[in-house]
C-alpha cells in the first residue's frame, strides 16, 4: 500500500483485530465471464444474493473490464467485494461455484452439438476448482446442461447433492410465462413444471398444470395433447423453441438464465428449502435405470439437493422422461473425459 495512504488509514483507525482474517461464508465464482456468467453476476449482485463475487476467464482484458465495470456500480450495491482473475485460484472458499464457460450454439446447432468442446473446458477446470474449495457447490450452466452436469459430477469427486445443473428451472419460467400470458394471471401464480433434459426432449408437465389448484385438465382433459382443439401444447413447443428463436434474434440469451441463476443461488444461500426444476442424478427414481442427471423438481437448501419431489407423472409423461435418459446415457457414451 502506497505509504501516505498506510499513514492516513492508522491516523483515522485504530485497528483491534486482523482485519485479513475477515471472510464472509457466501462467496459465488462464475467461471466464464461471457453473455451468460455476466447476467448470472448482475442478477446475483443486484439482488444481493451474495456479498462475494469472483470472476474467472482466460480472456484477460475483458476480465479486467467487467469487473471493474460492475465496481464502479458499488455505489448502487450492497458493499460487495468483487474480485477477477484468469487463476483459478481466485475461486478459493467459494460456497458456490457457477460454470458458464465454454462455447455457445450458433444458429442451427443444438445444445447437443457442443458435448465435445464444452467437456474439454470443464476437464481442464473442475478438479482445481474443487481443490481450491472442496465444501463448494457447483452449478453447471454451460450445455449440454445435463450432460456437462453429469461430466461435472464425475470429474470432481463431490456428493451428488452438490453438483446441480440449473436444467429446466429456465425452461419451467419460460412456460409459466407462455402460459401465463394466455390466461392473463401473473406468471408466478401460473403453475406448471417442465422436467427432463433442458433441451429439445424436455417435459412438459400437463397433468399438473394449475392456477390456485384448479388444473387445467379438470377443465380441458385435451390441454396439452396434439388433440386439444385450444392447442395448449404450442406453449411447450415455444419453451423448446425459446432459445433457437433468441439466438436467431440476438446471437445469445442471457437475462433469464441469469436470472435463473441468481434463483438457485438465493435457494443455496438462504438454506430456503425451496423446490426448484434443477438437474440431479435421477437414477432410481421414476424407473430410471441410467446414470443420467435430469431435471425434476428437487429440495434446494444450504447442502444442495437434498430431495427430490416424487411427481405422479402421467404414463405419456413418464415414457416421454425415460427418452430423455436414454438420450443422456446415449450421447454420454460418445464422449471422452
Ligand atoms: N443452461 C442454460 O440454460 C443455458 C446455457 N447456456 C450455455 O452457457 C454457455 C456460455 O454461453 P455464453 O455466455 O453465451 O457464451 P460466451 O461465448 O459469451 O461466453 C463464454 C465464456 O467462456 C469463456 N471460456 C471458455 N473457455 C474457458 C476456459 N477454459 N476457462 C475460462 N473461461 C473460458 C470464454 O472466454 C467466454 O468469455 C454456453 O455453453 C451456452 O450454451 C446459455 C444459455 C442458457
Ligand atoms: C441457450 C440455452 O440453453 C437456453 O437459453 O435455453
Amino acid at each position: 500500500m502506497d505509504p501516505a495512504m498506510a499513514n492516513l488509514k492508522a491516523q483515522m483507525f485504530q485497528c483491534v483485530a486482523d482485519e485479513s482474517a475477515c471472510k464472509g461464508n457466501n462467496k459465488v465464482t462464475v467461471v466464464g465471464i461471457g453473455a451468460v456468467g455476466m447476467a448470472a453476476a448482475f442478477s446475483i449482485l443486484a439482488q444481493n444474493v451474495s456479498s462475494e463475487i469472483a470472476l474467472i476467464d482466460m480472456f484477460e482484458n475483458k476480465l479486467k473490464g467487467e469487473m471493474m465495470d460492475l465496481q464502479h456500480g458499488s455505489n448502487f450495491l450492497k458493499n460487495a467485494k468483487i474480485t477477477s482473475s484468469t487463476d483459478l485460484s481466485i475461486s478459493a472458499g467459494s460456497r458456490l461455484i457457477i460454470i458458464t464457460a465454454g462455447v455457445r450454439q450458433k444458429e442451427g446447432e443444438s445444445r447437443l452439438d457442443l458435448v465435445q468442446r464444452n467437456t474439454d473446458v470443464l476437464k481442464g477446470m473442475v478438479p482445481k476448482l474443487v481443490e481450491y474449495s472442496p465444501d463448494t457447490t457447483l452449478l453447471i450452466v454451460s450445455n449440454p446442461c445435463d450432460i456437462l452436469t453429469y461430466v461435472a459430477w464425475k470429474l470432481s469427486g463431490l456428493p451428488k447433492n452438490r453438483v446441480i445443473g440449473s436444467g429446466t428451472n429456465l425452461d419451467s419460467s419460460r412456460f409459466r410465462f407462455l402460459l401465463a400470458q394466455r390466461l392473463n394471471v401473473g406468471p408466478t401464480s401460473m403453475h406448471g413444471w417442465i422436467i427432463g433434459e433442458h433441451g429439445d426432449s424436455s417435459v412438459p408437465v400437463w397433468s399438473g398444470v394449475n392456477i390456485a389448484g384448479i388444473r387445467l385438465r379438470e377443465i380441458n382433459p385435451q390441454a396439452g395433447q396434439d388433440n386439444d382443439p385450444e392447442n395448449w401444447s404450442q406453449c411447450h413447443k415455444d419453451v423448446v423453441n425459446a432459445a433457437y428463436e433468441v439466438i436467431k434474434l440476438k446471437g445469445y440469451t442471457s437475462w433469464a438464465i441469469g436470472l435463473s441463476c441468481a434463483d438457485l443461488a438465493s435457494a443455496i444461500f438462504t438454506n430456503s428449502n425451496t423446490v426448484k426444476a434443477v438437474s440431479t442424478l435421477v437414477k432410481g427414481i421414476h424407473g430410471i435405470d441410467k446414470e443420467v442427471f435430469l431435471s425434476l423438481p428437487c429440495v434446494l437448501n444450504s447442502n444442495g439437493v437434498t430431495s427430490i419431489v416424487k411427481q405422479q407423472l402421467s404414463a405419456d409423461e413418464l415414457a416421454k422422461l425415460h427418452a430423455s435418459a436414454d438420450l443422456m446415457d446415449q450421447v454420454q457414451r460418445g464422449i471422452t473425459f
